[in-house]
């Protein structure tokens, strides 16, 4: 497999470490991905792998490094120390060899215990096929609009005709409850929790199970065990596309998501200033890092409407989304103005798109709901039964 960015194969290149396989076909490896290195590599490493004959099952722990080297030199410093305690039984240790630095140092076959415990291994993505296309809604840094460009996102795939549920994952600010207007506990059926209905969407959020103003005391694994259930034990039926709200930034969420299932295409919202940009780069990189394509940018907050001509007010700035996109080599999915009924929409629980369709915002809405559409279909065809 070949590196464009090192002109080398990834083996060659010691891109490729901790090799373990099972004796029933499982392999494990950790892949180092530079932050410059091709989005693409992960899902290639993974397929080029999966193709091998007697693979049944492939995990890829995917580490910057930077940070391996580090983890690495530590383990050596704990292996030492082990050595170095004094010992009252007879037998001589040999010098702790300091690991040949080989390319793609490849484990003998392991059935046994993982030869890096302290670091878990990446759970294999589980395929939701009924779930449809899930398409994560994401953004560099708070407070750009991500979540109400998520809501309406979905209310317009709703009003197309498309089956839709959206999630959240953002253990901290759950904002789909106050946004679609619906908040209760989620009835639970047959040991499967029933997402709640609003504006022909299915929606389930973290804020249906917590108290509002309890606090964010839950971190990490938390993030895993929710998006897995989620996932799981939420009786979706069949949809065409499955939205996640993710939390701001390129944290635990998003490699969790990405970890427990295959992500169809991200979103990346920004709003034209360049610093919310430089955030939302980061963004769009730690989503082509972990294989998922981005379909588009979308410049929230974009402009306003002159009331009197129609004719766009830049006031923060202009260009940034189509910069950013440029940068990226995806398309701008969209232009959303700014506009007062959009946070009315949000504060009352009725998304623009379903409250005031004919205004400006909502049409860029909608159109953008096109364009996502569309974009789904370009990489993965028409959704079966539309
Ligand atoms: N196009 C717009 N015009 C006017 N107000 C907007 C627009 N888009 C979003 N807003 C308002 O901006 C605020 C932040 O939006 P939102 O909660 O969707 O952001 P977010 O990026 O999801 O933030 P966080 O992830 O931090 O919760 C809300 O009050 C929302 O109503």
């Amino acid at each position: 497999m070949h590196n464009p960015r090192l002109g080398a194969d990834v083996v060659a290149a010691e891109q490729v470490q901790d090799v373990a396989v099972t004796t029933d076909g499982k392999v494990r490896f950790t892949l180092l991905l530079d932050a410059s290195d091709d989005a693409t590599l992960v899902r290639e490493a993974r397929l080029a792998v999966e193709g091998v004959e007697g693979v049944s099952d492939v995990r890829i722990d995917v580490t910057d490094p930077a940070e391996f080297a580090a983890g690495r030199d530590a383990r050596r410093g704990a292996q030492r120390a082990a050595h170095t305690h004094g010992h009252t039984h007879g037998h001589t240790h040999a010098a702790p060899a300091a690991a040949p630095r080989g390319p793609a140092r490849a484990l003998p076959v392991m059935d046994a215990a993982p030869a890096r415990p302290a670091t878990p291994a990446a759970p294999t993505p589980v395929a939701y096929p009924h779930l449809g296309k899930i398409i994560a809604v994401s953004s560099g840094k708070g407070g750009v609009g991500k979540s109400t460009v998520a809501v309406n996102l979905a209310a317009a795939l709703a009003k197309q005709g498309a089956r839709v549920g959206i999630m959240d994952a953002d253990i901290y600010g759950p904002n789909l409850p106050l946004m679609l207007g619906v908040n209760e506990a989620p009835p639970v059926r047959d040991n499967m929790i029933q997402p709640l209905m609003a504006f022909g969407v299915k929606v389930m959020s973290i804020g249906f199970l917590i108290e509002r103003d309890q606090p964010a005391i839950w971190r990490g694994p938390i993030v895993m065990k929710v998006i897995n259930q989620f996932l799981k034990d939420v009786a979706w039926g069949e949809l065409d596309y499955l939205l996640v709200d993710m939390p701001p930034g390129t944290g635990d969420a998003q490699l969790s998501l990405v970890q427990a299932t295959h992500v169809h295409g991200a979103i990346v919202v920004t709003t034209p200033q360049a610093v919310a940009v430089g955030d939302a780069l980061r963004g769009v990189r730690m989503f082509e890092r972990t294989g998922v394509p981005v379909l588009g940018i979308v410049e929230n907050m974009s402009y306003l409407e002159n009331p009197e001509t129609g004719k766009p007010i830049a006031v923060f700035g202009s260009g940034g989304g189509q910069q950013l996109a440029d940068e990226v080599q995806v398309p701008l999915l969209g232009q959303v103005p700014l506009d007062p009924r959009v946070v009315e929409g949000g504060d009352t629980g009725r998304p623009i798109v379903v409250a005031a369709p004919q205004t400006g915002a909502a049409r860029a809405l909608t159109s953008l709901a096109e364009r996502v559409a569309e974009r789904v279909a370009e990489r993965y065809g028409v959704p079966a039964g539309r």
